[in-house]
């Protein structure tokens, strides 16, 4: 897949080459992600719609139910963001997903910021692996409904430079059941270097307790 676009801008910002003329990114987050050109069949649509997450309409945690305030409280549900956009523009996940209904897949284009660091100079791990989660995670939840994470295993195979854009290519591989296995890999944008393998397994959630948060909550809560 090719993308035109260039990292290394006097302003820091990733730019877009469309019809010739670069446009500056200076947050590709996925309610703006109708600035990134579709590319290679897929969509150039958002899978999440900001407003939608914010009013519940997209399968998030529904409010604690009766009975349920003295294990959450309520006041702190409500001021839940989703973990990838809680940083400040440009400090943390900077990203937009693309959707190929047809395939299955979804290619996310992602710049870390500079409050992702790991080791001096690159990400870390486990930002990695959340924009891992998140990306493979929208694939199972687009292709398959509401899920959850039930396992996630990842090779780090090169570090990678902090602030750089990098490509999370992410395929639907089967579906058993309530099973959805979902694999990914993040490549540069000229796709040369190889930096992260992953495989992973999500399940849906019995509908007859869509993402009940009590029902999540006494699960894990611990014991008496
Ligand atoms: C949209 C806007 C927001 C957008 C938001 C975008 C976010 C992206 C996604 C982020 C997602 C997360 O981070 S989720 C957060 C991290 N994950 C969690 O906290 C999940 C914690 N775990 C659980 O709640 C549970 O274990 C579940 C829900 C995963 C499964 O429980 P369950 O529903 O009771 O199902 P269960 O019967 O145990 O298992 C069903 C089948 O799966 C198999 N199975 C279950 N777990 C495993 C496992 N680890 N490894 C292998 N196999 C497994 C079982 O053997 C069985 O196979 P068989 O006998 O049928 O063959």
């Amino acid at each position: 897949m090719q993308i035109d676009y260039y990292s290394n801008t006097q302003d820091g910002h990733p730019h877009v080459v469309k019809d010739g003329h670069p446009h500056v990114v200076k947050d590709c987050r996925p309610h703006v992600s109708t600035r990134w050109p579709p590319r290679d069949g897929l969509q150039g649509k958002a899978v999440v719609d900001e407003q939608a997450y914010r009013e519940g309409k997209l399968g998030t945690a529904r409010p604690a139910g009766e009975g349920t305030s003295e294990l959450i409280n309520k006041e702190k549900l409500s001021q839940g963001r989703l973990f990838t956009r809680s940083f400040e523009d440009g400090l943390g996940f900077e990203y937009v997903m693309f959707y190929n209904d047809a395939e299955k897949r979804i290619v996310c284009v992602f710049q870390g910021g500079p409050h992702l660091q790991g080791m001096p100079g690159f990400f870390h791990g486990g930002a990695i692996a959340t924009m891992i989660d998140a990306t493979v995670g929208m694939n199972a939840i687009v292709s398959g409904g509401i899920v959850m994470t039930a396992n996630l295993n990842i090779n780090f195979k090169r570090p990678i430079p902090l602030c750089s854009i990098v490509l999370i290519n992410s395929q639907l591989d089967k579906i058993e059941g309530r099973k959805l296995l979902v694999s990914c890999n993040v490549q540069s944008v000229d796709e040369k270097i190889l930096y992260t393998e992953a495989t992973s397994l999500f399940v849906k959630l019995n509908p007859e307790k869509e993402f009940d948060i009590k029902e999540l909550v006494l699960k894990s809560a611990p014991p008496a």
